[in-house]
């Protein structure tokens, strides 16, 4: 049996998400957890002819009225294997991700506290934004219920990828599907580093192009809030995403295929993976995302930066402090709080 959940299942990117995960045929259960609407996606998606059987979880009604079932979350966390969380508020224009922080860290902290409690075991992807901060809440709690594996814990760095594929392909006029470029560091404006000196395969762009699709990369994520004009951020292309570094997850520890490599936001202290080389280059932040290879036990090897340019060693200096910042005030979140 191969369980799926989605907590915040009923979202812009949940619903699109969990049709994707429901059409992967290595999933065998998928469980759709939010606090609204998760029956109705579950009932809709049920309908697709594919082996995966779905269910849908509500918590427990506020006023204790209706005969729903008691404990929705756990009974959604119940035997995962994989859970992914796109749960919480997105930005409006204007607003940073970090001034998200207020209301997901909560919701983020209180899911976490149901991760440790019914799935200690799971892989676990985290979209909730701010990544650089909800990550290292997840962690805590974790470590909190003596359940932290930081080889199992993922923040989803993809649609910084997936967005670099298809911005230096409009420029080089490259196959955007077979072209690869690492993104580093984290997930937010100049925490966001594209290494465009590693592109595969090979392309030498002007600096001038360089430092405009730099821009576009760190800044992708405004465009789409800007268009959306106060009605969300990125749904369609995180749930793509999100479903394909799902995949590349799912395929190592399940499939046990190898040699999967994919950047991912994760704890740097797995030394016997490569965290420490890595926590060495990055000024001993404890997170960060580099390309991580993954195998049948989740991050096999955190691969170090490589040869990176002046112009890229600049933006990761740039990048160092906010991520800094961005890190303690996730860790300070659950060592401050008392409801764990
Ligand atoms: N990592 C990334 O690259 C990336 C990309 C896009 C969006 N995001 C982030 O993903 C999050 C979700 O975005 P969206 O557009 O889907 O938002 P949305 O508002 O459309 O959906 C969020 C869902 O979360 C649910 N929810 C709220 N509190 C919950 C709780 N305690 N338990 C379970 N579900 C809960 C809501 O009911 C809603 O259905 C945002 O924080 C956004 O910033 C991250
Ligand atoms: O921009 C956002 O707030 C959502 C997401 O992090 C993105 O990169 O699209």
């Amino acid at each position: 049996m191969v369980k799926a959940v989605v907590l915040g299942a009923a979202g812009g990117i949940g619903q699109p998400l969990s049709l994707l995960l429901k059409l992967n045929e290595v999933v065998t259960e998928l469980a759709l957890y939010d606090i609204v609407n998760s029956p109705g996606v579950a009932a809709d998606l049920s309908h697709i002819n594919t082996p995966a059987k779905v269910t849908g979880y509500l918590p427990p009604p506020k006023d204790g009225s209706k005969n729903a079932p008691n404990d929705g979350l756990k009974n959604a966390l119940t035997n995962a294997h994989l859970v992914v969380i796109p749960a919480g508020v997105p930005r409006k224009p204007g607003m940073t991700r970090d001034d998200l922080f207020k209301i997901n860290a909560g919701i983020v902290r209180d899911l976490a506290t149901g991760i440790a409690q019914y799935s200690p075991d799971a892989y676990v992807l985290v979209i909730s934004n701010p990544v650089n901060s909800t990550v290292p809440i997840i962690a805590e709690v974790l470590k909190k219920h003596g359940v932290f594996n930081p080889k199992r814990v993922f923040g989803v760095t993809t649609l910084d990828i997936v967005r670099a594929s298809t911005f230096t392909s409009s420029v080089s006029g490259a196959d955007p599907r077979k072209v690869r470029v690492p993104v580093v560091g984290g997930h937010s404006g100049v925490t966001i580093i594209p290494l465009l000196s590693q592109i595969s395969p090979p392309h030498s762009y002007t600096q001038d192009e360089i430092e405009l699709l730099t821009q576009r990369i760190q800044f992708g994520g405004d465009e789409v809030v800007k268009a959306k004009d106060g009605a969300g951020s990125a749904t369609l292309s995180m749930a793509q995403a999100g479903a394909r570094f799902a995949s590349s997850i799912l395929n190592a520890t399940v499939k046990g295929e190898s040699g999967i490599i994919e950047p991912s936001y994760v704890c740097l202290d797995a030394d016997s993976v490569g965290g420490k080389q890595v926590k060495n280059a990055v000024n001993e932040l404890d997170y960060f995302s580099s390309n991580i290879e993954l195998g049948k036990n989740g991050v096999e090897k955190i691969h170090p930066l490589g040869n990176i340019s002046e112009y890229e060693k600049n933006l990761l200096e740039a990048a160092i402090p906010e991520l800094k910042a961005n890190i303690s005030k996730g860790i300070s979140f659950v060592a401050d709080g008392s409801k764990l």
